[in-house]
């Protein structure tokens, strides 16, 4: 290098140093950037080690060892996790992790004992559970009980998360006892409301995680049932599997089972003796065990340390899924490629065949015999017809019922009948007792449609024949029924016995057939299939039952299965409204006194503002006296008296005239109970021959089935019959003349006007 290039090199450095300053300090700046990042995720990997470790550590703790570990227990020496074995619940107390649940648990443990009954034995066996574990001692953490029947209490209030209402420092402690039933009982519903919790993605994996604990004792036959794997209480193992997946793995003490017919009283106070110790302990702040001894038989249930490492998988699978899939994409991660795949819980379900669908009312069932002692003959599989009283009464002369006075149906040429056992409510007035199967879907056999409408008149007719010998029937009237000519034999059906007959898969097909042999349809639905309400075919008369006006009233009387019910019920309003003019529409009101009747006209009325139904059937409830009936807090002082039922009627009247709707008294049947209010801009009208205008609620049936054969569109006015009669018009007590009022005992009575 010559003295001149060294002269210039000053110069030269600073022209480089102008001509490309920015590029180097941007070189220079990223260098930095990314020294400190390595150094960064260095130290970050070093302390993930150092966690895993302890975690490593943390598992494998002996028993009855305080699991704070002192800090030289988190070392980053690794050690390899035991193969986890199915593991028996042994009933020794072992301590668990103190977690930061469990340390919030020190204060009070509030006990909730859930029960479910169809029989009566586990409400009772659960009210001497409460009473077992009510504190003598007014100081002790542990609160009394309460009891909460699981037929009548909403879930999403206790199973999606934990009940709010609760004292500062004080936690929930569940105990569920409950039978087991292999057909369909409100236990399959509350399985299954588990089980979609579970799998709601919108939800918590563990949303009752907030529990202090919780435990199952079940109630099996093992006569009947005699192992596990046979089916002894399989719901119990059910529902225990599913509480450990929400709560996170907080099962305090486990499943106990009893035998009805054996060791029931034995398990169940071992179990109980159990659950109370295992509430002071929590309450004392020593977190969860995993049982004593004698906790009663425990089952050798699913492997609790494998559930909590489920729902361990689920939460650290959601937040570093990303991360896992970009390392293992990059290889650079040996540790993670060793880590278990992600398995959300949240979607997935373990592949399942589903089973071939089977009988819904199989002959063997207890629901069969149940139904047949209570008078049903059982058709096909699912189906199911029964003489109503009125029409045993209208045989004998006798008065018939409140459907003859409004709209001209012949009792004693009436069949009922009801192509689904099965329905989607469980309202409390229903007299099913309680035995019915239950369900949101079809899932059961389906019979063809004629074999139905075969089987429902067959066992119709054998039933008329039956009452040829009964004192008091009426020669000409028994002769109509059983009758061949042209108009007579079954010219009526009700469709509207038990269960919901629109869940029927062929429903239109089988009205089809009644039509073809000019029987009349009057159809009640429930309000809670819109789809199928709005596919269903003409019927002469379309009833949709309007057991509430507001959304907690009917969850509380018609106990839908449907959690959407409300929404359902309120499509069902939009698709009767659209109907009108093509079908004639009823609402059919039971009011139940303490129900659904105080206070609820306005929000009747806003729902026939909604629907504009052609009439309002309002009808006192029957009580049936049955369990199911009891059991839900109904009994005879629920049961409205006829002036009440007026009363009420007279303030809808009311409530719908201020909202400009033109409702009127058209007819009533103080024998039932019943009232009908009608759209008097359709039904109140002159007589086609001529006269003063008058109330139209009687049908022309023969016009309708004009109507349905003359293939064109036709609605309500076109088969509107004779003027309703002047005995049924409100104030005249709605009872025939012609026939005989008697008295529970056959006493002839004489008709009050
Ligand atoms: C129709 C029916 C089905 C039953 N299914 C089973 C069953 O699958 N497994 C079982 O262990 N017990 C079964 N049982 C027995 C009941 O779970 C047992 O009788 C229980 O105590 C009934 O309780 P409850 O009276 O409170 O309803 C069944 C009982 C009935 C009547
Ligand atoms: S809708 Fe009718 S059949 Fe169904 S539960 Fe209610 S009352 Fe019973």
């Amino acid at each position: 290098m010559d003295y001149r290039t060294i002269v210039d090199l000053p110069g030269e450095l600073l022209y480089l140093w102008h001509a490309h300053r920015t590029e180097v300090v941007l070189t220079g700046g990223i260098l930095v950037a990314i020294v400190r990042l390595a150094l960064y995720w260095r130290s970050r990997k070093t302390a993930q080690l150092a966690r895993h470790a302890l975690s490593l550590e943390t598992k494998q703790v002996p028993e009855n060892v305080t699991l704070l570990k002192p800090p030289e227990a988190s070392s980053t020496k690794r050690k390899v996790s035991p193969p986890s074995a199915p593991k028996r619940v042994t009933g020794r107390r072992k301590t668990r992790p103190q977690d930061a649940h469990s340390e919030a648990v020190v204060g009070k443990v509030q006990p909730v004992i859930f029960y479910y009954t169809l029989g009566g034995t586990t409400k009772s066996y659960a009210e001497k559970l409460a009473s077992a574990l009510k504190q003598t001692d007014s100081s002790s953490s542990v609160l009394d009980p309460q009891l909460r029947d699981l037929a009548q209490i909403d879930y999403d209030d206790y199973f999606i998360s934990a009940p709010k209402d609760v004292e500062p420092r004080t936690s929930f402690f569940y105990i569920i006892v409950l039978p087991t039933y292999n057909i369909d009982t409100e236990l399959s519903n509350f399985l299954s409301h588990l089980e979609e919790t579970h799998h709601d993605f919108r939800i918590d994996t563990a949303p009752l995680s907030a529990l202090a604990g919780y435990s199952v004792f079940g109630f099996g036959d093992q006569q009947e049932w005699p192992t596990e794997q046979e089916g002894f209480c399989s719901q119990a193992v059910e529902v225990d599997k599913w509480m450990a997946r929400l709560t996170g793995g907080r099962r305090a003490f486990p499943l106990g089972m009893g035998d009805v017919s054996g060791n029931v009283e034995l398990r169940l106070a071992e179990w109980a003796r159990g659950v109370g110790a295992i509430m002071g302990d929590l309450a004392n702040g020593q977190g969860l065990g995993e049982g004593v001894l004698g906790s009663g038989g425990a089952a050798e249930s699913a492997d609790e340390a494998d559930e909590v490492d489920d729902m361990n998988v689920v939460a650290s699978a959601k937040a570093s899924r990303k991360t896992r899939l970009t390392k293992r994409s990059t290889g650079d991660d040996l540790e993670d490629l060793k880590a278990p795949i992600p398995f959300d819980f949240t979607t997935s379900k373990s592949p399942s065949i589903a089973p071939p669908p089977r009988a819904m009312v199989p002959p063997t069932s207890p629901t069969y015999s149940s139904l047949t002692k209570q008078g049903y003959t059982i058709v096909g599989t699912h189906s199911g017809v029964k003489i109503c009283r009125w029409t045993k009464s209208a045989l004998r002369g006798r008065g018939s019922c409140y459907k003859y006075s409004f709209y001209g149906i012949a009792s004693h040429l009436c069949m009922e009948a009801t192509p689904s056992l099965s329905c989607s409510n469980k309202c409390v007035f229903c007299w099913r007792h309680g035995t019915n199967p239950v369900g949101t879907t079809w899932r059961w056999e389906v019979d063809p449609p004629d074999l139905v409408f075969a089987g429902m008149k067959e066992g119709h007719y054998k039933k008329i024949k039956m009452m040829k010998g009964v004192p008091g029937v009426r020669a000409e009237r028994y002769a109509e029924v059983m009758g061949t000519a042209a108009g007579q034999g079954i010219r009526h059906c009700a469709l509207s016995l038990v269960g919901e007959p629109i869940f029927y898969p062929h429903i239109n097909e089988l009205l089809a057939l009644l039509h073809k042999e000019h029987i009349s349809t009057f159809l009640v639905c429930n309000a809670q299939h819109p789809d199928q309400l709005a596919a269903l075919a003409p019927v002469t008369q379309l009833y949709v039952s309007i057991d509430a006006s507001n959304k907690d009233s009917l969850r509380r009387i018609d106990r839908p299965l449907h959690r959407d019910f409300w929404e359902r019920f309120q499509r069902c309003m939009d698709i009767l409204r659209s109907k009108r003019f093509t079908q004639r529409t009823v609402f059919r009101l039971t009011l139940v006194k303490g129900f659904n009747i105080e206070e609820e006209a306005e929000g009747y009325a806003d729902l026939v503002q909604r629907a504009l139904p052609g009439f309002v059937e309002v009808k006192g409830v029957t009580y049936c006296g049955t369990s199911t009936a009891a059991g839900a807090g109904l009994s005879m002082q629920n049961v409205p008296f006829y002036e009440e039922v007026t009363a009420f009627v007279l303030s809808l009247e009311a409530a719908l005239q201020r909202r400009g709707l033109d409702y009127g008294i058209a007819a009533e049947h103080a024998h039932s109970c019943c009232i009908l209010l009608a759209d008097r801009t359709r039904f109140f009208r002159p007589a086609k021959d001529g006269g003063p205008e008058r109330w139209h609620t009687l049908i022309d049936y023969p016009a309708f089935f004009r109507c349905l054969e003359g293939g064109e569109t036709f609605g309500p006015e076109d088969y509107i019959g004779p003027p309703t009669a002047e005995w049924a018009s409100f104030g005249n007590g709605g009872f025939d003349p012609r026939d005989e009022r008697v008295d529970r005992k056959g006493r002839v009575k004489v008709v009050e006007r």
